[in-house]
């Protein structure tokens, strides 16, 4: 059953920006990724289905309400993270965590507890003085608190380190296994990777594709870097092996790998090499192959 539902949404900002007859759904229990590019549409996508804004065509609902006419009500009991966190700053974030209890009229407090306890999040300055990554802890101690069973997230661990990056995916891992449904938008190919069951990609306004991360992963082609002992080898490689290469320095190659990893480890056996790295990939570049050509 799908719980969040997008038909033909299009809003054309004008010059090819906007979104464009977008339609996918997000099932229930499904931890569904938001990808793109920036500018390619996710905010103005995410937007629409808050009721900030109201389809020019095509509509979008959550929980089979309207996203525009029920917006009140969805808004009340969704858990939401904003692209761009702009607070009430003169509020302390004690105070600002207590509006939203009100508001949403939470009267336990065990979870909210806990999410400052996970995310090592002092919330009793003002939210003014904070930091990018401390308001974003903070909008995720928000979208979380009330315990939420559709969550929608927007780039939901810009900001963070690298740690609490980590705590993120790690209370998301748990949320889909307490079958929460939540769409989340992100640059970050790692975070979509180990959370979610199925990727959207947006690219100039139009969905370009979704696929199961299975499937994404597959068709992923790996780069790793090669330094040589010597100058020679790297040459040798570079040249004499029927490999994809591309020689960087002296002593380091390139080498695109797409289902042949076990070639190159035995063809690297018989070189000195000194080490080998891993670049992660951004998400575009992954992407960039994944759909490479198909405009
Ligand atoms: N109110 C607006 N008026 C005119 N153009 C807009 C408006 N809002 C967004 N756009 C344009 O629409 C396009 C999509 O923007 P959107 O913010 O949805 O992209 P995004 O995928 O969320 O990007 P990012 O990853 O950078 O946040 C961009 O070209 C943006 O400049």
């Amino acid at each position: 059953m799908s719980v969040i539902e997008i038909q033909n949404l299009t809003r054309d900002y004008g010059d090819g920006r906007g979104v464009f007859d977008l339609s996918f759904s997000v099932e229930n229990g499904e931890v569904f990724g938001f990808l793109g590019p920036n500018g390619a549409g996710k905010t103005t996508t995410i937007r629409h289905l808050m009721g900030f804004l109201q389809p020019k065509s095509g509509t979008c609902s959550i929980g089979g309400l309207d996203c525009w006419r029920h917006s009140a009500a969805i808004q009340k009991k969704l858990g939401y993270i904003p692209g761009e966190i702009n607070f009430f700053d003169d509020m302390t974030g004690t105070d600002f965590l207590e509006f939203v209890e009100k508001y949403r009229d939470i009267k336990f407090h065990n979870r909210k507890k806990e999410l400052l306890d996970r995310f090592e999040f002092d919330p009793r300055g003002k939210l003014k003085k904070m930091s990018k990554g401390m308001k974003q802890k903070a909008g995720i101690v928000v979208a979380f608190m009330h315990d939420p069973d559709v969550l929608i997230l927007d780039e939901p661990t810009s900001g963070l380190d690298p740690l609490m990056q980590n705590r993120f995916i790690e209370l998301v891992i748990e949320e889909k296994t307490r079958g929460k449904t939540i769409l989340m938008s992100s640059h970050m190919f790692e975070e979509v990777e180990r959370t979610c069951h199925r990727v959207g990609i947006i690219r100039d306004g139009k969905l370009a594709a979704v696929d199961s991360v299975d499937a994404l992963k597959a068709a992923q082609v790996k780069k790793y870097v090669i330094t040589f002992e010597n100058s020679q080898a790297a040459k040798n490689f570079a040249n004499k092996e029927n490999l994809q290469t591309e020689v960087l320095t002296n002593h380091r190659v390139v080498v695109t790998v797409r289902n042949n990893i076990q070639e190159l480890i035995a063809v690297m056996n018989r070189y000195p090499v000194a080490n080998l790295s891993a670049p992660t990939q951004s998400l575009e570049e992954i992407f960039m192959q994944y759909y490479g050509g198909a405009q």
